[in-house]
């Protein structure tokens, strides 16, 4: 048997004869080195981080461009670090799916330890000295779209947002405070320059980083806990940076497949866990072999010569138009119209969605009304970008990516994914927005996904999403295979800005949802033949 941890390692020949690389480095040296001298700090310590950021630092390691890893903080889902970080050594196995079905894997050793960034918690105490540390270069993160909000959709704080900006920097719940706090204590050890680098797929999520820290430093300024010369010292880039960021690759969550061709070659433990707050997780990481970063090159401490990896470097104007292509044109909006449809037409892989071909219609026809308004970032080619997400990446059968995990927080994601688009129309004297079709084609779609309910009329589940309680409630009384049920339990939703980036009914577009929608409640096989018809009036 293979096991995951660092005596497991000792048995090269076992894990060679199961193809599986090997870190060509002495893991447990850089584990302690890494403690001594920490210059990476990861906050959302899930499945990208492990699949993609982990492995980049591997990439160094193994050609000797450095000598210490990552340090892993986990500030929402704790028990990540008890369930697949403390048991394995905190080593991972990074599974690529290649398109003709076979797997590359390596075991990844960069991350030297799983913290939890719990200030109650006995891990606190290593956090802030690791912050305190003078050749700490960077903070990234991967915590989700939701895991910057600090309202809810009406523009209300949310109530840990409440606590910690009353509670002060040696109480912080909230991610924005924690990072906040944590600056703070490297402010109070000498204020030595960081980089704090937002990875999530926000629009311009640097500036997002950025404001969700400084409404916590403001807040503790207002209240006492801080001084001024704290908020003069973060406001100062050649202190405290927030670069932007554009980050790339599909990275499913673990699936039974590859547990089960792990295990079959002998490696043992690889369980697959749901923690409490839903995150699907396990010691093994499943992702595409594309890959694509993009970072802001401002690091006032320094930085890792990921260049060496792949990784682009550019200027603020560059990433964003990279961010905007990616997140907001050539990827994640058709990902959002395949995860409400696919659902609602009973599908459980992107793949076999592609394989259909009015899905795939339909992720073609979004794509070409995002391409007339993006703008190229000159170090990737929008449509050849494109050209690979169609014809590559989304039909690659070996990736086990489902739409119900890119359902998840929808609500979050429409702003970033969609509504960039909706205002460059807007602003465009050549375009009508209200001449878009298949945006508000999936807006519908989405409404009507919220309803719990499948094309067939059977019970479906709703991926977690913070906003679903709130929008499910607006849309009470409304019942698939029931169009008459349908009067205005829309419009509050429709008209929210901060859902779609612009109010629907302002641009054109508010109505035209509300026809799809209703034409999607007339009865079971109704989804199916809206976009039909949609898709055929259009051909
Ligand atoms: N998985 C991908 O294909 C992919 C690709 C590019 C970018 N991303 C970005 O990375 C994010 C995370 O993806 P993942 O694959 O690691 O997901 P995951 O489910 O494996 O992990 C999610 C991580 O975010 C944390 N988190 C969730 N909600 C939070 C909150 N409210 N506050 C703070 N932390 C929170 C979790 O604790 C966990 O560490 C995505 O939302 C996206 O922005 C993911
Ligand atoms: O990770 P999320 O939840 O922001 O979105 C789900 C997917 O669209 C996303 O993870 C993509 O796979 C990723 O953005 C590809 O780079």
């Amino acid at each position: 048997m293979l096991h995951l941890n660092l005596q497991g390692l000792q048995d090269r020949e076992g894990w060679e004869a199961a193809g599986i690389a090997l870190p060509r480095y002495d893991a447990a040296a850089v584990k302690a080195r890494t403690r001594l001298r920490p210059v990476w700090v990861h906050f959302g310590a899930g499945n990208i981080f492990r699949g993609f950021l982990a492995a980049l630092q591997q990439t160094l390691l193994n050609a000797g461009l450095t000598d210490t890893g990552i340090l892993a903080a986990e500030s929402f889902d704790v028990q990540i670090i008890d369930k697949v970080y403390d048991p394995y050594d905190d080593l991972s196995l990074l599974v690529r799916l290649r398109a003709d079905g076979s797997y590359e894997k390596e075991v990844v050793a960069s991350v030297a330890r799983g913290l939890k960034a719990d200030c109650t918690g006995g891990d606190w105490a290593d956090l802030v000295q690791v912050f305190q540390s003078p050749g700490l270069q960077l903070a990234s993160f991967t915590i989700t779209e939701k895991g910057y909000a600090l309202t809810d959709l009406s523009g209300k704080a949310l109530p840990v947002a409440e606590h910690d900006f009353a509670a002060g920097p040696d109480a912080p719940r909230h991610t924005m405070s924690i990072a906040a706090a944590l600056l703070y204590r490297r402010f109070q050890a000498g204020g030595h320059p960081i980089a704090m680098v937002s990875m999530d797929n926000c629009s311009q999520n640097g500036k997002k980083l950025r404001e969700g820290v400084f409404a916590a430093a403001q807040a503790w300024k207002k209240a006492g806990f801080v001084s001024d010369a704290f908020l003069e010292w973060l406001s100062d880039e050649t202190n405290v940076t927030f670069p932007w960021s554009m980050i790339d690759k599909i990275t499913p969550h673990p699936s039974e497949t590859v547990r089960a061709a792990l295990e079959e070659l002998g490696v043992e433990g690889m369980n697959i866990f749901q923690t409490n707050t839903g995150t699907r997780i396990a010691p093994f990481v499943n992702a595409e072999v594309t890959e694509y970063l993009v970072l802001e090159d401002a690091f006032p401490n320094g930085r890792p010569p990921l260049e060496k990896a792949g990784v682009y470097f550019a200027d603020r104007a560059t990433v964003e138009k990279a961010e905007k292509m990616k997140v907001g044109t050539c990827l994640n909006p058709l990902h959002t119209a395949l995860a409400v449809y696919g659902c609602l037409l009973g599908y459980s892989s992107i793949a076999a969605e592609m394989a259909d071909p009015d899905l795939k219609a339909l992720v073609e026809h979004i794509a070409a009304e995002g391409l007339k308004v993006v703008e190229d970032p000159g170090i990737l080619s929008p449509r050849k970008f494109i050209d690979e997400v169609l014809n590559e990446r989304f039909p690659n059968p070996a990736i086990p990516d489902t739409p119900q995990r890119i359902a998840a927080d929808t609500s979050q994601k429409l702003p970033v994914r969609y509504g960039g688009t909706l205002q460059r129309y807007a602003r465009r004297p050549d375009l009508d927005v209200s001449s878009l079709v298949y945006a508000p084609l999936v807006f519908a779609g989405w409404c009507r996904y919220l309803l719990g309910v499948d094309d067939q009329g059977g019970e479906m589940p709703v991926s977690p999403d913070p906003m679903a309680p709130q929008l499910q409630a607006l849309l009470a009384g409304i019942e698939a295979g029931r169009p008459e049920t349908c009067s205005d339990q829309l419009r509050p939703i429709l008209s929210n800005a901060a859902i779609f980036g612009v109010d629907l009914y302002q641009a054109g577009l508010g109505e035209k949802t509300e026809a799809a929608f209703r034409a999607m409640l007339a009865g079971p096989g109704a989804v199916r033949a809206t976009l039909r018809r949609y898709l055929s009036e259009r051909a």
